[in-house]
């Protein structure tokens, strides 16, 4: 895993568009898959402003988001769906029927998250999964105690995770209580992963997930066994983690070492591929 430290939202939002318009540019057909919440808007700012300045076209991409609450339609405004359309797909050349989200309104929910996987799983792999990170560990809608070898599924929401989200929704009493979700052996599936961590808020999670075992009980954990996993961290997430790790290798390999030397001026460490758990 490659951890790449950056000094704030920003620059982690131009980062992240650096890496995925690099990808697109390699693969015009590449299977992104998609976050939402906070963290992933610069992003979506970015390859936006990208597409308007560049043209970078995504007439051939396809997206798989990661999930969406159940209960609301692709036509409320706070379901991801619309999340989705109205902070990227609307100002991008991109074919709206190759965007893809869970149906939240699906009369059968358990249903829906069948035929979201196969869905996946007949298109082949994700290329590059884009993921933030819940304070308590989730990524995607997977609580604690979610199974590794889960595939996409209906969730109950956490207290946690819904009082997180009830900045979005106002009050805490309009946060739906489930949600449907890529599983953890879904996300884990992808060729890539780049994980989008910022805030001080995030720090006791990021540091969780970097420094102790691989457990169940903190989904996240389990990106420390993917190949080809990247996490593009801001200063203030990185503030517990930054001297037990950044202050424990010369400063040299932490600034040009690695996979990721090309990015000249920010700092970058390789974090051992774990195989065990
Ligand atoms: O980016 P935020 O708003 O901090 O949320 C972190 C994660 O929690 C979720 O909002 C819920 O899954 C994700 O969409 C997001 O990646």
């Amino acid at each position: 895993m490659k951890l790449i430290k950056v000094a704030d939202y920003n620059e982690m939002s131009r980062i992240a568009a650096d890496y995925v318009i690099d990808k697109l540019h390699r693969n015009p057909q590449i299977k992104l898959g998609m976050a939402t919440g906070d963290t992933p808007k610069g992003l979506y700012r970015e390859l936006i402003s990208d597409h308007v300045m560049n043209g970078t076209s995504y007439k051939h991409v396809q997206t798989f988001n990661l999930d969406e609450y159940i209960g609301l339609s692709g036509r409320d405004y706070q379901s991801y769906r619309y999340y989705m359309d109205t902070r990227l797909f609307d100002h991008i050349d991109i074919d709206k029927k190759n965007t893809h989200l869970p149906k939240g309104d699906a009369v059968d929910e358990f249903a829906e998250a069948e035929a979201y996987e196969k869905l996946i799983q007949d298109s082949g792999k994700v290329d590059l999964q884009i993921l933030g990170l819940g304070g308590n560990g989730h990524i995607g809608f997977n609580e604690p105690g979610t199974p590794f070898d889960s595939t996409t599924h209906v969730v109950e929401l956490t207290l946690a995770t819904r009082t997180a989200n009830a900045k979005f929704f106002g009050s805490l009493d309009l946060v739906p209580n489930r949600a449907i979700t890529m599983g953890i052996s879904t996300i884990m599936g992808s060729e890539e992963i780049l994980l989008l961590v910022s805030g001080a808020a995030k720090s006791t999670a990021l540091s969780r997930l970097v420094l102790r075992e691989i457990d169940e009980g903190f989904p996240a954990s389990i990106l420390k066994t993917h190949q080809n996993a990247t996490i593009i961290a801001d200063e203030a997430a990185l503030q517990y983690l930054d001297s037990v790790v950044f202050g424990s290798v010369p400063a040299h390999d932490a600034i040009h070492g690695g996979r990721n030397a090309d990015i000249a001026g920010f700092w970058s460490l390789d974090v051992p591929v774990q195989d065990t758990i």
